[in-house]
């Protein structure tokens, strides 16, 4: 398929209301799809996201044995063994975060080599970390760069008992090490070290989708979870929808003074980007400072809202910005300059964002780069519902985690200048 590449957004005129579904959760169907691929017996994952991130968790489990079945567009049915077997490739995960880190950890329990890799994006997200953390259990793996591609021999046998890990670059670490320790051959205590993690939000998804599966872990401290080596049971599971999916359409709903009917109530995800909701709602009276910390995701949808704000507002705590599927800080403040210039700035790991109501119903041309980041690409999007001008390249990139996404806002009356 040829991609497109460029799109221009006409704004809309008027607000966007009416039924939009966000997907399901790309970090839950990528847990669960894991944990039913090393279950023994057939588990059905419903309301499950299919895109880029989880059809290379899907292939690369297949790789290593596992059948999975795709009867509807958001259903797997999964049936696994009990054992991930080598696969006979390198497992290319392209740039997806989540399917690399936890995949990494999960060949320690594979009996035999296994090379994760990714595309060149991915080859420069550290997992540095997560390698060192292994070694302590005494996995022989290396990863030569400190980035993908990353190498596994494992056992499926632990040296010790207790790991040690800094999630300060990535809290998928600590996932992926959750995930792996449940299938080992002793109690593991996973201990966090360093600096605040992001979203812990995120661990508390890894150890719900852990015990939906059959797997018994605790949390001893605030810090230590003990994993016992229970392996998991196949289970029937339902994925919530993506919460980070949410945000474009809640920013969309509060920009144009729309009403946006999602299908779900705000309060009944359990992601962190769902925190983002109140945030949202104060607009345009956002606060003078946001930390993005736990709710990370949402960074650039509040970013690229925060534009039309009344005041300016500085975001803090997103220094990990940086090493996502591109440098979103920088990412978002060359985007809003190419708006208007000094319309961001960034201070450290921090972004400053100037505001300007005046900016709506503006022609202010700006083709926006995407960076290959699906989040770069959505939040721009919403400037472009509110200035004439707005130009999006590389927009397929939004497949990484809403596949639909130009699809749901044109069913909301948003029209569309292919530039091909
Ligand atoms: O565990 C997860 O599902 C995720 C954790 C976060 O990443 P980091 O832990 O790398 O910050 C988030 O940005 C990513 O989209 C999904
Ligand atoms: C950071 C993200 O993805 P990942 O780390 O899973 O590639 C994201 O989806 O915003």
């Amino acid at each position: 398929m040829t991609r497109t590449a460029k799109l221009t957004i006409i704004p809309p005129g008027k607000p966007l209301s009416g039924r939009a579904m966000p997907p399901g959760s790309k970090s839950i169907t990528n847990r669960a799809l894991l944990l039913a691929g090393l279950a023994k017996g057939t588990s059905r994952l419903t309301g499950a996201l299919k895109s880029d991130d989880t059809r290379y968790m899907a292939e690369a489990l297949r790789a290593m044995g596992v059948a999975i079945d795709e009867p509807d567009d958001t259903s797997f049915v999964v049936t696994g063994s009990g054992r991930l077997l080598p696969p006979k490739a390198p497992l290319f995960l392209g740039n997806a975060g989540t399917a690399t880190r936890f995949l990494t950890a999960a060949a320690a329990l594979v009996d035999g080599t296994v090379i994760v890799d990714g595309d060149e994006h991915m080859r420069k997200r550290p997992i540095g970390p997560l390698v060192e953390a292994m070694r302590t259990l005494g996995i022989d793996v290396t990863a030569k760069t400190g980035c993908p591609p990353v190498t596994v021999k494992g056992t499926g046998r632990f040296q010790a008992d207790r790991i040690r890990i800094d999630g300060g670059l990535s809290s998928q670490y600590v996932s992926a090490l959750l995930m792996m320790a449940a299938g080992g051959d002793r109690p593991v205590d996973i201990e966090l070290v360093g600096e605040d993690i992001g979203a812990l939000g995120y661990i508390d998804l890894t150890t719900a989708a852990m015990k939906a599966f059959g797997a018994k872990v605790e949390k001893t401290s605030p810090v230590t979870w003990r994993v016992e080596p229970t392996g998991y049971r196949a289970a029937d599971f339902i994925v919530e929808p993506d919460a980070s999916a949410a945000t474009y359409l809640w920013a969309a709903e509060v920009l144009t003074g729309g009403a946006i009917d999602l299908g779900v109530p705000a309060g009944a995800f359990s992601q962190p980007d769902a925190r983002a909701y109140d945030m949202i709602a104060r607009f345009p009276h956002l606060p003078a400072e946001i930390d993005g910390s736990q709710m990370q995701d949402a960074v650039p949808t509040l970013a690229v809202l925060a534009a039309f704000n009344e005041t300016p507002v500085r975001f803090v705590g997103i220094a990990n910005l940086r090493v996502k599927e591109c440098d979103r800080i920088r990412a978002l403040s060359t985007g809003l300059n190419r708006i208007v210039s000094g319309l961001a700035r960034e201070e450290g790991d921090d972004l400053i964002v100037q505001s300007d109501p005046a900016l709506v119903g503006r022609h202010l041309p700006a083709e926006i780069d995407s960076f290959a980041d699906h989040r770069i690409a959505m939040s721009f999007a919403l400037a472009g519902l509110k200035i004439d001008g707005i130009t999006i390249l590389d927009p397929d990139c939004v497949g990484k985690t809403f596949p639909a996404y130009w699809r749901t806002l044109a069913a909301l009356g948003v029209t569309y200048q292919d530039n091909d």
